[in-house]
């Protein structure tokens, strides 16, 4: 092991719109999204290996530490791709719930990406790099740059777009997993009854106008997973409840977040879900991409330019 290392921050995406418009002949959908980053994260410590092996650990035990971890399939794709001689041992250090619908493994995945271009001297520009992550998993390309966008096809063609109007994001998980597989699996496209418009987030954005931003919130996976699993209806309940400003469930769930203004709404809804639910989390929507992701290295700075 060498001890050139770098951090890379790995932040969580919320779906402030999710709309599928079909279902394609390779059995994915045709997505329509606005997606943007919070700050919830985790951190993906990555250090030179001179054997040119790859290994991983992560402080949740229950995540794997091989082939089937997207970290980990991120540094071997790359290291195939580009016939890198070194190696690298990544250390995830995990605050993002997983199997949330907060991307969690798909951001670890981006940072990897991002952490070996530098540590592996690579040069590759952030396009490449999603190129890359697009072979990992749809959410992949999204995270690798950060910040807010629309993703649409599959969800990889990303169009880069201006931070939503800046609030807290509370997020409530609750026990269970949800497999994103199973839940586009169990959506009827043809029976959707309301899309969400992505021309209006868009609008709401540029015009930084956060009530036209939480009533324009929706996504057409969560009536699937509301049925699937009656809690996360509860948990959407008490956040309207309480008085959230918005409240959506995030991309496949079971993850629901909130979004308020008001920092006194921020503790009256904490207070009602934290005796509901254990995983409950206050954040900041971040919506541009992070400066200074990778940090303290032994080249003295960090050069990664989000
Ligand atoms: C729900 C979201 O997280 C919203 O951001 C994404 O659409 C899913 O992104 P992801 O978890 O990275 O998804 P992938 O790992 O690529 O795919 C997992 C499974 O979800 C389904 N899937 C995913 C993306 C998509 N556009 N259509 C799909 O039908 C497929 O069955 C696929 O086998
Ligand atoms: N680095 C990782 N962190 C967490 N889970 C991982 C990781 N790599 C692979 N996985 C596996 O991926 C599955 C989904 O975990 P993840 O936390 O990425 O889901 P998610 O937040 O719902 O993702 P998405 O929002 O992209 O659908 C888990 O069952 C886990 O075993």
């Amino acid at each position: 092991m060498n001890n050139v290392r770098i951090s890379v921050k790995a932040p969580a995406k919320i779906n402030l719109t999710l709309d599928v418009l079909a279902k394609r002949p390779d059995g994915y959908h045709e997505v329509e999204m606005v997606m943007t980053t919070v700050d919830l994260a985790d951190r993906v410590d990555l250090t030179l290996r001179d054997d040119g092996r790859i290994s991983l650990d992560c402080s949740a035990s229950f995540v794997p530490d091989d082939i089937r971890n997207h970290a980990y399939k991120a540094a071997l794709l790359l290291k195939e791709r580009y016939q890198v001689p070194y190696g690298v041992h990544l250390y995830i250090d995990k605050q993002i719930p997983v199997a949330a619908g907060l991307a969690g493994g798909s951001s670890d995945a981006a940072a990897t990406l991002r952490g070996l271009n530098l540590l592996w001297n690579l040069g590759l520009s952030l396009d490449e790099l999603a190129e890359v992550g697009a072979e990992i998993g749809s959410d992949v390309p999204f995270c690798v740059y950060g910040g807010t966008a629309v993703a649409r096809g599959r969800g990889e063609q990303i169009t880069h777009l201006a931070p939503p109007p800046p609030c807290w994001v509370i997020l409530a998980k609750p026990p269970i997993g949800v497999s994103t597989a199973d839940v586009y699996g169990n959506l009827r496209v043809k029976g959707i009854e309301r899309h969400p418009s992505t021309e209006n987030m868009l609008r709401a954005i540029q015009e930084q106008n956060f009530s036209l931003m939480c009533r324009t919130l929706g996504n057409v996976l969560e009536e699937v997973t509301l049925n699937m699993h009656p809690q996360v209806r509860q948990i959407k309940d008490l956040m309207e409840a309480s008085g959230a400003d918005g409240v959506l469930m995030s991309g496949s769930g079971p993850t629901v977040f909130a979004l308020v203004q008001k920092e006194a709404k921020v503790h009256r809804i904490y207070n009602a879900l934290r005796g509901f639910v254990k995983d409950v989390f206050v954040a900041r929507m971040l919506g541009v991409p992070e400066r200074g992701n990778a940090c303290t290295n032994t080249y003295g700075n960090d050069t990664l330019a989000p």
